[in-house]
């Protein structure tokens, strides 16, 4: 079978990339195929997973009309600015329409090196890639807007970090791979003919009513921001932490990228952070909507030239649509807690409710998912309180706040069982724990995916409950708990 490539970066003038081949794995092996996605993408599921495909995924083979190319971009790290980055261990094998007609670009990470490298290596050791396939595969679960695992497969050559490592190749799909650390790899340079190609790009691909609009270039600027005002809220109310916002990692279509260092919370405290090499919690749960209006204001930047001739008039244009996340990003977030608590009509107060019970939850060290996941059997003066109030240290505190959210719910228009589907709709019972994806990566390191394939399993239906598997809802024992992730590399 051959792959019916339609790519459409690759046509961009040649500044924008590298075209490179993929390092030839020596013994490629595949370890998962993501078969409905594959069906989604309208590819051969079986002919992916037989020798043919595992080598296509693995890199060793470059199918036909595959655009395979390295793109190049800058970005913010940290606060500070690089202006190279670019695919140093991926490349963009091509793009192809699904069968729901969505374009998709097939990217293979941990294929070997390219003039983006650096001093890397342009691998991937398994762990991540494991990490990657898992989390990502949650969060589409999840309903969340993010790129997916196509494959994951082992490439039978070591990798060399902290210790020796299988490496590993991850097939990963997104509505395409554009940064705001794209935009300013152009604008970084003085390259204003280049932000205004890759702005049309973006716009004819991801943001076609913006091409019908007045002042295209802000209907794009308004756009993405949108999109993130109403991702980033997405990713609070699941306890989602992402842990390395950087401009090169927010992508301009609204999809979650790059799962390096992220992770869940368990217990609710805002100023989690999990990742290695955040040091000063930079990108802690609580500061995401802070950083993502940072990172949108960069992407401003960029377009500066193109909103309007006159610096100045430029400036206030883009501070402007800027103005538009705040209330964009309060509006979504607000409406989610509303519905995590049961409370489908909007009230005076409602607000205060759902801080006041974050509060008690942060005080009382609660699991913020089983909390919420639990409220559902609260609701109701015949309910079941204790799953919930058992989760907090002093469980008089839930008590004390269930009082008034009774009293609110009774004003509520849904009998009990309607409210009780609705909550278990929006509040999933099954979250990647981070103890949880570290045991699947560690079997998968001794050679066991098992593990591995239970918990993708698992994690495919958050929402639903599944008796057999309710051990994965539970959160980590002391000795079990993960406070730091690796930096995905
Ligand atoms: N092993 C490696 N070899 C070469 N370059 C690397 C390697 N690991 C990361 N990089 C590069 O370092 C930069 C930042 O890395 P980061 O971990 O954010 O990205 P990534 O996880 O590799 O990619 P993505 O953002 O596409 O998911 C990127 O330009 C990336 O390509």
């Amino acid at each position: 079978m051959q792959i019916a490539f339609d790519n459409s970066y690759a046509s961009l003038p040649d500044r924008f990339f590298a075209r490179v081949r993929p390092a030839e794995a020596s013994a490629p092996r595949l370890v998962k195929l993501n078969r409905p996605l594959a069906d989604e993408l309208g590819l051969d599921a079986d002919w992916l997973s037989g020798p043919d495909g595992v080598e296509v995924l693995a890199g060793r083979r470059v199918p036909e009309g595959a655009a395979s190319i390295a793109t190049a971009y800058a970005g913010h790290q940290f606060g500070s600015f690089v202006p190279q980055l670019g695919d140093g261990r991926a490349i963009l094998l091509g793009e192809v329409v699904g069968r729901d007609g969505r374009r998709r670009d097939l990217q293979l990470k941990g294929s070997g090196r390219t003039p983006f490298s650096r001093g890397g290596d342009g691998k991937a050791a398994l762990g991540p890639v494991l990490r990657e396939y898992v989390v990502s595969e949650a969060m589409a679960a999840l309903g969340i807007p993010t790129t997916r695992a196509l494959a994951a497969v082992l490439t039978g050559d070591p990798v060399v970090r902290e210790e020796v490592m299988p490496g590993a190749v991850l097939t990963r799909v997104a509505s395409s791979h554009i940064r705001v650390g794209t935009f300013q790899f152009f604008a970084a340079r003085g390259d204003v003919e280049g932000v205004r190609l890759l702005a049309d790009h973006v716009i004819a691909r991801h943001y076609p009513d913006a091409a019908a609009a007045e002042r295209p270039y802000r209907a794009l600027l308004d756009g993405i921001i949108a999109r993130q005002a109403a991702l980033v809220p997405r990713w609070l109310l699941v306890g989602f932490i992402h842990g390395v916002m950087n401009t090169d990692n927010m992508q301009v279509a609204g999809e979650t990228i790059d799962y390096g260092p992220c992770a869940f919370m368990d217990e609710y405290d805002p100023a989690t952070v999990f990742s290695s090499i955040d040091q000063h919690g930079r990108y802690a749960y609580g500061n995401q909507p802070r950083i993502a209006l940072w990172n949108l204001t960069r992407l401003a930047e960029t377009l500066l030239p193109l909103l309007d001739p006159d610096p100045d008039r430029a400036v206030a244009d883009a501070e402007d649509a800027l103005k538009a996340f705040a209330p964009s990003f309060e509006r979504h977030y607000h409406a989610g807690l509303r519905r995590k608590l049961g409370l489908f009509t909007e009230q005076e107060g409602d607000l205060e409710l759902a801080g006041d019970l974050l509060r008690r939850m942060a005080e009382n060290s609660a699991d913020f998912t089983l909390t919420f996941r639990h409220l559902a059997e609260a609701a109701g003066p015949a309910g079941d309180a204790e799953p919930v109030r058992s989760r907090f240290i002093d469980p008089t505190s839930f008590d004390a706040w269930a009082e008034g959210w009774r009293a609110r719910l009774a004003q509520e228009p849904q009998d009990a069982e309607t409210r009780r589907a609705a909550m278990r709709a929006v509040n999933p019972a099954f979250i990647p724990r981070n103890h949880r994806v570290e045991a699947a990566i560690q079997a998968g390191l001794r050679g066991d995916f098992a593990p591995f394939e239970e918990l993708v399993a698992v994690l495919a239906r958050p929402y639903d409950d599944q008796p057999d598997y309710a051990s994965y809802m539970d959160p980590p024992e002391p000795h079990q708990r993960v406070t730091r992730t690796f930096c995905g590399t």
